[in-house]
């Protein structure tokens, strides 16, 4: 087989999580590792809840969730609905929950995770924006966050249209007009719709939705959004333009996309000088895009006409803020997801998440992990089983395994390049090297950040072979640099511990140790022998084994030459005692041995 390409991925410099420094924290309790429950063997467990004696997980609904989805939890879980707690409450709470589902109402802090000691394994935010949870944490944590990205998309688009409509005809101000008594046609007369130029910033699910129905009303629709491919905007009359030029031509402003220090008072005074005169603005998307004082001063010049505001920076904003009692100002109080139709959607939507996180399903909704199909689940599964151990048998051949820096990871395969989705691999062979030298738990969600942490760099290297792809992988090989080795002969002839394994019938198997090949399947437990080569070695070891009652499942032997140096692979199932091992070690024959653990 022929390496036809490589490519170099490195995790050290793509992990977004660069700033990171990790405070004290309490210790994650033990918890079940990744594996494979044979009920269903599509299922990767991604985080796991166990509760040790078989019961039911608990999980916490700290917001209003609706009933379908409160009942799809029931089925499942120990359910605690507890609306309107102080944080203190939430923060006491929390180490008796698996689960936890919020709306926008509660700021999910790096202290939840703290108060949680390792209980908390899924954040269910119902609904889209996840700026009330602090991701860095969650992750830091293990803990996996899924929202429900789609259920209220319509009922937040219906609402800005509400929105945009009510404030060009005065309806929130003429209608607390009547019924003060009063009756002042004049006063109100409005501006059209039609016509006029709408920017939509942000093109996403909610903006795409307002765009299409501000078409249906005549508005020109123009949109900004960096991220936007032009030809779903141009399939709905929908012209993609730089940011300068949306807010100089739009008439009326409508934003839309998530809170992100990027987008953090997107709009502000600079931004506001830059719009037309008399531009009218509708913001559902989240309070702190805007510059809230800076708007009352646009507002104040001219130079905003008027604004409609589903959300503020502080939710609920002061009761004497000069921007909710500006007499040009509509606000309603967070309510664009808020139908009935969109809440049991949502209810459902991350209900689902939840109970499925829990039970060990990757979630498609992830937002701090790596989103699988349940397809390329189930072809790379032994794979990852293979990835996992061959980092844990690799880290044992260091000797003080903790001085692990520099892995390099090479996967041959003879499928394209982009064909093929390392993560999964990456996190389990970060899993394997850390979980043997230390008391972190690791999982999918914590993996590149717990490498970053501990300073691993760990570097993927692609060998594309020759041939048609029938598997997803040939080999893997992992390499832990600038090391010494507790069993030499695992050195590859530039110095490094250096194993590779293969999937054979669905079975990982240790392929190769240092420049040695061997063939011996990964499970249960491994001697690793180097000895010159001879015969009656395989039974020498084999009757030692034998006579302290330790069963041999599996021996191979890979050597340099006939006579000269060999090495034994030998699989165990039961752990040799000490004399046992003393034994071998003891074969004139033997000139290094080392015994590790799966
Ligand atoms: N008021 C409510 O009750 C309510 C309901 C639903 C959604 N929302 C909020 O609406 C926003 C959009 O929701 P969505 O479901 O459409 O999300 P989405 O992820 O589908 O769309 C967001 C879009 O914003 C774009 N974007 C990111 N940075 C940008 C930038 N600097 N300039 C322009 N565009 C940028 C993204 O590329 C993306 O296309 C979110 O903040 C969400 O929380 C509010
Ligand atoms: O981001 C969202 O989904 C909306 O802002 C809805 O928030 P809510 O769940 O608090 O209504």
């Amino acid at each position: 087989m022929s390496a036809a390409a490589s490519s170099t991925i490195s995790v050290a410099t793509t992990n977004p999580l660069k700033s990171l420094s990790l405070s004290s924290r309490s210790p994650l309790p033990s918890a079940s590792s990744i594996s494979f429950p044979s009920r269903n063997p599509r299922r990767l467990v991604l985080v796991s809840c166990t509760t040790g004696d078989g019961s039911k997980p608990t999980i916490l609904v700290a917001e209003k969730l609706g009933d379908a989805g409160v009942k799809l939890l029931e089925d499942f879980a120990n359910v605690d609905c507890s609306y309107n707690m102080t944080p203190e409450e939430l923060n006491t709470k929390i180490s008796l929950c698996d689960a936890l589902i919020v709306r926008s109402g509660t700021k999910v802090g790096r202290e939840v995770f703290e108060s949680s000691r390792g209980r908390l394994k899924v954040v269910g935010r119902a609904g889209v924006g996840i700026d009330n949870v602090d991701l860095r944490a969650a992750t830091e944590f293990g803990c996996l966050v899924v929202n429900a990205p789609t259920a209220n998309t319509i009922a937040a688009a219906e609402h800005g249209i509400a929105l945009l409509a009510a404030m060009a005809r005065n309806v929130a101000q003429a209608d607390a007009s009547v019924k003060a008594g009063e009756w002042k046609r004049n006063k109100y007369v409005g501006v059209s719709l039609v016509g006029k130029t709408l920017a939509v910033l942000g093109f996403g699910k909610v903006g795409t939705e307002v765009a299409r129905r501000a078409k249906g009303l005549g508005m020109r629709v123009i949109a900004h959004d960096p991220y936007a491919p032009a030809d779903r905007a141009h399939a709905i009359g929908v012209e993609l333009v730089g940011f300068g030029e949306a807010l100089a031509t739009a008439d009326f402003i409508s934003l839309h996309m998530p809170l992100t220090p990027a987008t953090s008072k997107i709009l502000n005074d600079e931004t506001f000088a830059k719009m037309k005169k008399g531009v009218r603005i509708v913001n559902v998307a989240r309070g702190g895009v805007i510059d809230e004082d800076a708007l009352v001063r646009a507002l104040d010049a001219g130079i905003v006409a008027q604004a409609a505001l589903d959300v503020f920076t502080k939710e609920p904003p002061a009761k004497d803020s000069p921007l909710v009692q500006h007499e040009r100002v509509t606000v309603t109080p967070h309510l664009g997801a808020s139908t009935m139709e969109a809440q049991e959607g949502v209810a459902i939507e991350i209900a689902e998440a939840v109970v499925g996180a829990l039970n060990g399903e990757l979630a498609a909704t992830a937002v701090n992990a790596p989103m699988v199909s349940a397809e390329v689940l189930t072809e790379l599964k032994p794979y990852v089983v293979l990835a996992e151990k061959l980092g844990r048998l690799a880290v044992q051949l260091v000797a003080g395994g903790s001085g692990v820096k520099n892995v390099k990871v090479s996967y041959t395969s003879a499928r394209a390049t982009d064909d093929l989705d390392t993560r999964l691999l990456r996190a389990m062979i970060t899993k394997g090297i850390i979980e043997p030298i230390s008391d972190v738990y690791v999982n999918l969600v914590n993996a590149d950040f717990t490498a970053k942490q501990r300073g691993l760099r760990l570097s993927e290297e692609r060998v594309v072979l020759d041939g048609s792809p029938e598997n997803p992988l040939e080999t893997i090989t992992v390499k832990l640099g600038n090391v010494e080795s507790k069993f030499v002969s695992s050195l590859s002839e530039s110095g490094e511990v250096k194993v590779e394994g293969k999937v054979k019938d669905g079975v990982p198997h240790l392929t190769k140790v240092g420049s040695f090949e061997v063939d011996v399947p990964l499970e249960g437990s491994i001697i690793l022998c180097r000895q010159v080569d001879q015969p009656g070695m395989i039974g020498t070891v084999g009757s030692i084994l034998g006579e302290s009652n330790v069963n041999v499942n599996f021996m191979s032997v890979g050597r340099i030459a006939p006579r000269k140096q060999a090495i034994m692979a030998i699989g165990v199932d039961d752990q040799p005692s000490k004399e046992t091992l003393k034994k071998i070690g003891e074969i004139p024959a033997v000139e290094e041995f080392v015994f590790l653990k799966l």
